[in-house]
C-alpha cells in the first residue's frame, strides 16, 4: 500500500524512518517537502521519492505532518487531487478532523494522531481518533502506521487536546527534569558526564520499573522514602515549591494552546 508523508521535519522524518525501519518498502514510500536542501537529505538518507504535494496526493493513505497553521494551505493544495476512499492521516496538534474534512472531497477518510518523538527509537506513543467518514478498517492502516513505532491507542476526538499535553509535549517535560537534575549535580561538584550518566540510567531504569513491575507511582515513590531520610528531605522541597500544581497548569497551558492552535483557519 502506498503511503505519502507531506512535512518531513522532526515528526515527518521520525514516521519515515520508524516505516522503514519496520520493513515497509521505500518504494511504496514517498514525501512531499517543500524545503528542497531536507527533501535532497531524504533522499540520500532513506532512497524515498521527494515529489510534489499534488503528486504525493495520489498515495492510498497521505499523511499530513506539517505544522498546524501550515495545514489549511497544504490541504488546499492537495483536496483538489484527493478522491473518495483514500485515507488522510493528520498529525498535527490542534488541527480537528471537521476542519480537514471542510477542505477535502466527501467520502476521503481522515483520522487523526498525537505522535511523540521517542517513536525515533520505536518507544512512541500515538493516540488516534477517528472522523466522520472513516470506518474500522480506516483506523487500523492509522494504528498500522503508528505501531511501527511504539505504542497506539484510540481515543475520542475530545480527548486529543489533553493526550497532546500528555504524550505530545510530554518528553519535552521530561527532558527538562534531566536538564534540571544534571544542572543539579554539578552544583553539586560533581562532573558534567558523571551527573549525565546517574541521571540518564536513573530515567531509564525507573521508567523500566514502572512498566515492568505495573507498580503504582506512589508505592514505587514511598519504597524510595525512608523514613527521615534523604529523599524525604528532597520531596519536602518539591512540595514547598509546588511542583505537583505546576504540573498541573503546565499541562492545562498545553492544553489551552492545543484548542488555540486552529483559530484563525478556517
Ligand atoms: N515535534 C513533535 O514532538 C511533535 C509534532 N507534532 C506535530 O507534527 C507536525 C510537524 O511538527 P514538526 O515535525 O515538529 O515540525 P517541523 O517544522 O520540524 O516540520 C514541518 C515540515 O513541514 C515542511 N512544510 C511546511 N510547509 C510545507 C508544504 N506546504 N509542503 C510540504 N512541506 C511543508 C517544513 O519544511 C518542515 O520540514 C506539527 O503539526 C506538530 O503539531 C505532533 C506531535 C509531536
Ligand atoms: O509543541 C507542539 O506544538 C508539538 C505538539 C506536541 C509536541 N510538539
Amino acid at each position: 500500500m502506498s503511503v505519502a508523508i507531506i512535512g518531513a521535519g522532526v515528526m515527518g522524518e521520525t514516521l519515515l524512518s520508524g516505516l522503514i525501519r519496520a520493513g515497509r518498502d521505500a518504494a511504496d514510500l514517498v514525501v512531499g517537502e517543500k524545503r528542497t536542501d531536507r527533501a535532497e537529505e531524504l533522499r540520500d538518507r532513506y532512497g524515498v521519492d521527494v515529489v510534489s504535494n499534488v503528486e504525493a496526493a495520489k498515495a492510498e493513505t497521505v499523511v499530513l505532518v506539517v505544522k498546524p497553521q501550515d495545514m489549511t494551505e497544504v490541504l488546499g493544495e492537495i483536496a483538489p487531487h484527493l478522491r473518495p476512499g483514500q485515507l488522510l492521516v493528520s498529525l498535527a496538534a490542534g488541527i480537528t478532523t471537521a476542519l480537514i474534512e471542510k477542505h477535502i472531497p466527501d467520502g476521503v477518510a481522515v483520522v487523526r494522531v498525537m505522535p511523540n518523538t521517542p517513536a525515533l527509537v520505536d518507544e512512541g506513543m500515538a493516540a488516534i481518533s477517528a472522523g466522520s467518514h472513516c470506518d474500522e478498517a480506516h483506523l487500523e492502516i492509522a494504528e498500522g502506521l503508528l505501531a511501527a513505532t511504539g505504542r497506539v491507542v484510540r481515543v475520542p476526538e475530545k480527548q486529543q487536546d489533553a493526550v497532546t499535553a500528555i504524550s505530545g509535549s510530554g518528553p519535552a517535560y521530561l527532558f527538562f527534569v534531566v536538564e534540571s537534575m544534571i544542572e543539579a549535580g554539578v552544583h553539586l561538584g560533581l562532573p558534567r558526564t558523571t551527573a549525565t550518566e546517574l541521571v540518564v540510567q536513573t530515567v531509564v531504569g525507573s521508567a523500566k520499573l514502572l512498566r515492568e513491575t505495573g507498580t503504582h507511582p506512589t508505592v514505587l515513590r514511598e519504597q524510595v522514602t525512608s523514613p527521615g531520610g534523604t529523599t524525604a528531605a528532597a520531596i519536602r522541597e518539591l512540595e514547598d515549591h509546588k511542583v505537583r500544581a505546576a504540573f498541573i497548569t503546565a499541562m492545562e497551558a498545553a492544553r489551552d494552546r492545543s484548542r488555540s492552535l486552529a483559530e484563525g483557519l478556517d
